[in-house]
């Protein structure tokens, strides 16, 4: 019988099974190259624009009943993403989170139905403290996701490393990763607490959370 539910056939993603394997056994992912040179162009390209045209505001911290700015806390400039609105990188960004959200949601039944994502761009000499990114009053944040989209020849002596801290038999490892474009960070928003250290020039990224309910 004929049925809007004939089987469309499920095909296996390796890249896709390798980031579950990975936030399965370690709790996070790293994957390089996630966004071409091209789509990091222009999703830079994007940011820079909006970023000139005064659109970003100073991040605070706690969620949006509850929120604060507080310098020594983090130094960074964030914009809001709506998808609704997506200009043309905008789109090509979301086709990729679609995509990847659809397949965990087929495979692991994380049941993600909400995403947001912001812009974010650390000026010289700022920094995010230790944190974890659920809130006492809402955790509905799963996995959390940061896009970077500097230039080409990020060197380790700009800074900015992003570094998780784990769980490694009971003694506490420090995971440390550079901003490189393209690459992008998955980890658990409810267990891994982590850190941006302080940057040394502009650090360009898109940070998000897929979210349950
Ligand atoms: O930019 C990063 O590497 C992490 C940012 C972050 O931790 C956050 O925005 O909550
Ligand atoms: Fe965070």
């Amino acid at each position: 019988m004929n049925s809007i539910f004939q089987d469309i056939p499920f095909v296996e993603n390796p890249l896709y099974e390798r980031i579950i394997d990975d936030i399965v056994t370690h709790k996070y992912a790293i994957v390089e190259d996630f966004f071409n040179d091209d789509e990091v162009e222009v999703l830079r390209q994007s940011l820079v624009d909006k970023h000139e045209e005064n659109a970003f505001k100073k991040a605070a911290i706690g969620n949006r009943v509850n929120e604060v700015i507080v310098k020594s806390i983090r130094g960074d400039v964030i914009l809001w993403i709506d998808e609704s609105q997506a200009n043309s990188a905008e789109k090509l960004f979301f086709d990729k989170i679609n995509s990847l959200v659809d397949y965990l949601n087929k495979t692991c039944f994380l049941g993600i139905l909400h995403k947001e994502f912001h812009y974010a761009l650390y000026p010289t000499g700022t920094f995010y403290k230790r944190h974890i990114d659920t809130f006492n009053n809402d955790d509905r944040r799963k996995l959390s996701f940061v896009c970077y989209l500097n230039e080409s020849g990020w060197l380790p002596e700009n800074g900015g490393e992003l570094v998780l801290y784990l769980d490694g038999d009971g003694k506490e490892m420090e995971k440390v990763i550079y901003p490189f474009p393209g690459r992008v960070v998955i980890f658990e928003s409810q267990i891994i607490e982590h850190e941006v250290k302080p940057v040394n020039t502009e650090r360009l990224s898109i940070t998000g959370w897929l979210k349950t309910r």
